[in-house]
């Protein structure tokens, strides 16, 4: 994990190409292939990505690109014997890239900036509007006055200004200095000096702007202590580096310290608060055999844990990860917004031009008048807002999830999550505790009800599937005798088999009882009994019959209930979709006020379920946490996975992964990718307004240079901070 560092820069974000995440060049991948990757510090904004892209594009070797602009890192795919060439290419644009290696810890960020230039130029670019007004000086002198303001405030834009033109590129630097040369040329010295001052330091506020919403993330990382007491070899406690620590470590916690690492409880007793991992700060017991998560906050007690995952795979670490990966990546918005840039500010750069030469050549216009107006055409033909409002939402809001203990991996679920109208869950695990205990035996032969509960205790302490521990369970506390079973399976959907002594028993489901063809009107009846009130039931089978009946109950979580009533408030249908038996599945329905349930599926019926409403014409999430959910959680639009700080796989596989187990995450994702997609709406059409009226108002020569200077960047700052507000969600 690469800490992302403040730095002061002067890029900004006017480009005239799209800029997606991955470039694929016209050679292809390789063989030989290899990535290298590279921190550019001044590469943050989509102007340094088209140059790149270009020069790179032209370097022979060089197959495929991937830009993260947020955290500043690009990745080259080549057959290059070195990545000395890319370096060079990087460096000709006047950037530095810095190779990253696994690692290793991102070199220092680049000293702070003086501020002193930029306090000259705004008092130089002050008193060249005062000495022009009040007529105190001549010519030559207000002159000097702004030439030293725009030398010491805007050099960076200058000369990034002329790389951009060296390169065939119009982007906000190229346009603000043929816009401030074109000033001074026809000998608006004060003009100059003020646009040029009023441009840098809006640059300056967007890019700390900017940092905020960055570093909002990896400021999570930061609540991991560096150091941890670990047990040594001879019994002793010492306090090491957490970088170094080895799995299997036992590490020990005293009251009120943070949790160094991911590990698993071996001694002790307390309470955790998980806020920084599940954005739920009511402290969760913990004791032997419990998980414990790096960066979460121990309270009263002490506890010994067992290191099960190095710093850098924390689960911490493993979120903020995949929270800067989906900050790489495009949200739609933004792409439309880079392909309204594409054709908007060449369009703009034409009509300026002709604004600048057609009615002087041909109606008898003043030359001073349309150049000066021209000029300031150039200064709105900057799409800067668009570009950067909705990269710093998403980014905003990303974060904003993130700490609530929701993890959305691309800016594509957090737009679209507010266009889902039905939502499918799975039931067990999701909705309820995932924890059933038995409730009900009953024997269907008096000679076997001794020995029923032992032999199907034995096939279910063989399987991790709920029904079955719940049966393993009260065998346990019986103390019953477990015997060896061979031959163990487990049928997906219905239950167990296996062989005991020589003989071959089921343990499941009606599903099951019907496929070996073993079910009666009678048996149907004692079972529907108990599924009617909620309870699942599995029945134990010898080659000629069921011999005995299971009836296990699990409970609903109250968080569930509210969760489904708060998601009817937002106008979301609900759908449970279940393996387990209809009976039981509307029973739970009804218990949480589920829309409608779906009971005895396959995990392909699952899929089907979720076909029919998208053929329907809805918009369908699906929230599970079982493998019998994978192939409808990979269809639904947004796949949530449950639980996910405990499970390794569902931070990686899901669209959206909530720590904890608490559904009312769902509608709070909902409202959050709501605002999200308004507060994007709100920022594209007041940048688009103000850019029409502008353009109008420059057209009929009633806008100045630096009012236009004044409003491009009053809008950017404006949709920046709309963005931000996202954060405080
Ligand atoms: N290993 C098993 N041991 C005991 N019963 C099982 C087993 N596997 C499946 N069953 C039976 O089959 C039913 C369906 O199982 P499945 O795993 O498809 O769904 P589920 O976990 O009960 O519910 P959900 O789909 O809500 O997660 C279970 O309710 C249970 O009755
Ligand atoms: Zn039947």
């Amino acid at each position: 994990m690469t800490p992302v560092h403040n730095h002061g820069h002067g890029g900004s974000c006017c480009s005239g190409t799209p800029a997606p995440a991955l470039v694929q060049l016209s050679e292809a991948p390789t063989a030989g292939s290899r990535l290298s990757t590279f921190r550019i510090e001044a590469m943050d904004c989509p102007t340094e990505q088209t140059l790149i892209q270009n020069k790179l594009g032209k370097l022979a070797g060089v197959q495929q690109l991937e830009f993260n602009l947020i955290n500043r890192i690009l990745g080259v795919t080549h057959d290059l014997p070195s990545t000395a060439p890319i370096v060079d290419a990087i460096k000709s644009l006047g950037m530095q890239a810095d190779p990253i290696e696994e690692g290793v810890p991102a070199a220092e960020p680049p000293a702070k900036k003086h501020w002193w230039p930029l306090a000259l130029s705004g008092v130089g670019a002050l008193g060249a509007e005062v000495l022009h007004f009040t007529n105190a000086a001549p010519t030559w002198v207000i002159a000097v006055v702004a030439l030293v303001s725009i030398l010491s405030g805007g050099l960076t834009t200058y000369k990034k200004g002329w790389i951009a033109l060296k390169n065939l590129n119009l982007n906000i630097n190229a346009l603000m200095s043929i816009a401030v040369t074109g000033a001074i040329l026809i000998g608006q010295w004060p003009e100059a000096a003020m646009v040029m001052f009023l441009f840098t330091v809006a640059e300056l506020i967007e890019a700390k702007s900017l940092d905020r919403a960055r570093n909002a993330i990896s400021g999570l990382m930061q609540m991991t202590p560096e150091q941890a007491t670990v047990q040594q070899a001879d019994g002793s406690w010492v306090e090491l580096e957490v970088k170094g620590i080895e799995l299997g470590a036992i590490v020990r916690v005293r009251p009120g310290e943070r949790i160094g690492l991911d590990g698993e409880v071996t001694a002790g007793q307390s309470t955790i608060d998980q806020a920084p991992i599940t954005g739920e700060s009511l402290p969760i017991e913990k004791t032997v055999g419990d998980k414990v998560f790096a960066g979460t906050i121990n309270q009263a007690g002490s506890l010994e844990y067992k290191v099960t995952a190095a710093a850098n795979n924390s689960t911490l670490a493993r979120i903020i990860h995949a929270v800067e990966q989906a900050q790489g990546a495009r949200a739609p918005t933004q792409r439309f917004v880079d392909r309204f840039s594409t054709i908007y500010t060449p369009a703009v750069f034409l009509f300026a031009l002709g604004v600048a030469l057609i009615p002087p050549l041909f109606m008898a216009g003043v030359w001073f008048d349309w150049i000066y107006r021209a000029l300031v055409l150039l200064v709105v033909a900057c799409p800067c807002a668009l570009v950067i409002s909705t990269p710093v939402t998403i980014v905003s809001g990303l974060a904003a999830a993130a700490r609530k203990g929701i993890l959305i991996k691309g800016g594509v679920y957090l737009e679209g999550g507010y266009k889902l109208d039905y939502l499918a869950l799975d039931k067990t695990g999701t909705i309820t505790h995932g924890k059933p205990v038995q409730t009900d035996y009953l024997a269907l032969f008096p000679n076997v009800e001794d020995s029923a509960p032992a032999l199907a205790a034995s096939l279910a302490g063989r399987s991790d599937h709920p029904v079955s521990l719940a049966i393993a369970n009260a065998a346990v506390d019986k103390k019953l005798p477990i015997h060896v079973v061979d031959n163990f399976e487990a049928l997906a959907g219905r239950g167990v088999r296996g062989d005991i002594n020589g003989e071959t028993y089921h343990l499941g489901n009606h599903r099951l009882v019907e496929d070996l063809g073993l079910c009666s009107p009678a048996l149907e009846e004692k079972l529907f009994a108990l599924e009617k009130q909620g309870k699942s039931v599995v029945l134990l089978l010898d080659k000629s019959g069921p011999l005995a009946l299971f009836a296990v109950a699990d409970t609903v979580k109250d968080s569930s209930r509210e969760a489904i009533q708060q998601l009817h408030e937002l106008g979301i249908k609900t759908l449970m979709l279940t393996g387990d038996n209809t009976h039981t599945a509307q029973a739970i329905a009804a218990q949480v006020g589920i829309d409608q349930a779906q009971g005895d599926l396959l995990p392909t019926d699952k899929l089907q379920a979720i076909e029919t409403l998208y053929g329907q014409g809805h918009r369908v999430g699906m929230v599970g946490d079982g493998i019998n959910d994978a192939p409808a959680l990979a269809r639904a639009e947004i796949g949530f996975a449950m639980a996910a700080a405990g499970t390794d796989t569902a931070i990686e596989t899901a669209d959206v992964a909530l720590m904890d187990d608490d559904l009312r995450k769902i509608p709070a994702f909902i409202r959050l990718s709501r605002q999200t997609s308004s507060i994007l709406k709100q920022n594209i059409a007041l940048a688009l307004v103000i850019k029409a009226l502008f353009l109008t108002i420059t057209f009929l020569g009633m806008a100045t240079m630096w009012m236009a200077v004044f409003a491009d960047m009053g809008v950017a700052l404006l949709v920046v901070f709309n963005g931000l507000r996202l954060l405080r969600k």
